[in-house]
């Protein structure tokens, strides 16, 4: 799968997908319906303003019409404005929750191993997902109503004065040039400034992840400095995109004001006769301070859009970073595999072969573990007994061979997740209370299952010992446990599920002798009824299997 590097800049593939993941909503139209208004409110705008200012001579009773319309279109546009930046941002949302939701099934399938670290993926779905947000509340409504305003605009300004409309058509062409340009040159340096923002967020969760270790090995000052890089090249990409973005809005800023000032210009000496060419209109008062009331108005929304080109391009470099598949209809995930009673299961001339490895983590392993009975599986370490515990759990890829559960294979795709308790060697502990942490294996659960599971697997002594209860809460890295007592929480949680196959990876590893010999009698409660296998490099745990796998290394 090609996913988070720092893909070739591809907008013609960026462009198909956000086509893919923006539809072509009621609330993108909406949105742009509420811009296309705000420039007619804009025109009942200038209508109001000349008709106040030209009856201003005749008295204040006869400003009302104008000054009833100038404060109606004002306020008008005050609540459409309001209004296209909310039906904007919930269709952002829409589109983000949807993409969210594809791009976690997405790395939620993924093998482990591979380059993409826990930071990276934090950003991908966090940071990533978000710079699509400018580019559906902001961008696209703006880019449609671009195409639409300015022309209501021109007629409205060509039935008060072709001339000055055709101003305004002659100075668009040095404007629309400045926009192409400036467009382009914020383009690169916006793609720069996201990919730099990218890395210091995956290089930040990173290393707040690993700050216990980086702490024990002093590495706290190297850390620091490679962090205060990162942030310096963000810095500074920021800059240069700040800079892009004030020389683009000030060239688009003076020719719009130009357009303006030639339309005054015009206006004023046509309405004072003192043009010096004779032109084949004359204006009167109204006509003249209409026209150049609305002459801004012509650029207002192709200002918008411009202010809004940042959000397209990082949209476009967000989506040529993510996975393909994020992209890709949905696939129906395999039923999942439930059992009823403790499964028959035989691996049958099984080979993993990792994506990265040169060797296969094990080769052509052929056992049968009888319902409701215990294999121990042994051998030294990198034999692949990990690898095949989690070959059951679709974490590791089966490169040959089969394997039957109740003696029908297991499809590509279907696990046996669903219907197996798996204690992995490294638990994973999430913040919360421990009540949280033992009920995800089983959200269901009540408490008083909760009770029995932590009883079950010995915890009670050690909390009732440290006043911890079931909803004390304890940190992401299992703060204030011990490394013992944290199996103990990944035991519970297995024992909590109603399960007919227990997968246990190295249960005992790193406890002393007394707690290794507890531990053991809680392990062998549990497999009572279930078909168990367990991953050991202890002689004491092996022993109380009805059968031993002895897997040996490959060379
Ligand atoms: N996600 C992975 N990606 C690539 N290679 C992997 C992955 N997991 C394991 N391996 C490789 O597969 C081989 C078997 O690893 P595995 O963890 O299954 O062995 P093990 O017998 O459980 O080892 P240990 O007793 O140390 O836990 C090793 O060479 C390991 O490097």
């Amino acid at each position: 799968m090609t996913m988070l590097a720092a893909a070739a800049p591809d907008p013609k593939l960026a462009a198909q997908r956000l086509k893919r993941i923006v539809p072509r909503t009621a609330r993108v139209r909406a949105s742009t319906a509420l811009l296309v208004a705000d420039a007619v409110a804009g025109i009942g705008f200038a209508a109001g303003l000349a008709g106040a200012v030209v009856a201003v001579p005749e008295g204040l009773g006869a400003m009302v019409p104008g000054l009833t319309l100038l404060i109606g279109a004002g306020s008008a546009r005050g609540l459409v404005a309001m209004l296209a930046a909310r039906v904007g941002a919930t269709g952002a949302r829409t589109t983000k929750i949807a993409l969210r939701r594809s791009l976690v099934a997405v790395l939620f399938e993924r093998m482990p191993g591979g380059a993409a670290t826990t930071g990276t993926l934090i950003a991908t779905a966090v940071d990533e997902v978000e710079a699509i947000d400018g580019y559906v509340a902001r961008f696209l409504p703006a880019r449609h109503a671009a195409a639409i305003a300015p022309l209501l605009v021109l007629a409205a300004t060509a039935l008060a004065s072709p001339i000055a409309a055709a101003i305004l058509i002659v100075t668009l062409v040095p404007f629309v040039a400045a926009m192409i340009l400036a467009g382009g040159a914020a383009a690169d340096e916006s793609r720069r400034q996201f990919v730099a923002l990218s890395r210091l967020s995956g290089l930040f969760a990173d290393r707040i992840r690993a700050l216990p270790i980086l702490l024990a090995f002093g590495a706290e000052q190297r850390e620091t400095d490679r962090l205060a890089r990162a942030a310096e090249d963000v810095a500074s990409r920021t800059m240069r995109v700040l800079r892009v973005a004030f020389l683009s809005s000030g060239s688009l800023e003076f020719f719009a004001a130009l357009s303006v000032a030639l339309v005054a210009v015009y206006a004023g000496f046509n309405l004072l006769g003192l043009l010096p060419v004779a032109v084949p209109e004359k204006l009167d008062l109204a006509r003249a301070f209409f026209v150049l009331a609305l002459a801004p108005e012509f650029y207002l929304p192709m200002r918008r859009l411009a202010a809004a080109y940042h959000d397209k391009q990082a949209a476009y470099t967000a989506v040529e970073r993510l996975p393909e598949r994020t992209f890709a209809a949905p696939v129906g995930r395999p039923p999942a595999l439930t059992l009823a009673a403790a499964p028959h299961i035989r691996f049958e001339h099984v080979t993993i072969r990792y994506d990265d490895g040169e060797r296969p983590a094990c080769r052509d392993v052929t056992f049968d573990a009888e319902p409701g009975s215990v294999v121990a599986l042994v051998g030294p370490s990198g034999s692949g007994k990990s690898s095949l515990l989690h070959l059951l759990l679709g974490l590791a890829p089966a490169s040959g061979g089969r394997v039957l559960i109740d003696g029908v294979a297991l499809e590509a795709g279907t696990t046996l997740a669903g219907a197996a308790s798996w204690v992995g060697q490294t638990p994973l502990i999430v913040p919360g209370t421990l009540r949280d942490n033992i009920a995800l294996a089983w959200p269901e659960a009540g408490t008083d299952d909760l009770c029995r599971a932590v009883r079950a697997a010995g915890l009670a002594p050690a909390l009732a010992q440290r006043g911890l209860g079931i909803d004390s809460v304890i940190d992401a890295r299992g703060g204030g446990l011990s490394g013992g007592e944290i199996r103990r929480i990944a035991l519970a949680r297995a024992l909590l599920k109603p399960s007919a196959v227990l997968l246990l990876d190295e249960p005992t590893a790193h406890l002393d002798m007394a707690a290794e010999i507890a531990l053991i009698a809680t392990i062998r409660a549990a497999c009572r009824g279930r078909t168990t296998l367990i991953a050991t490099h202890s002689a004491r745990l092996a022993a109380i299997a009805d059968q031993i796998v002895t897997l040996e290394p490959l060379a």
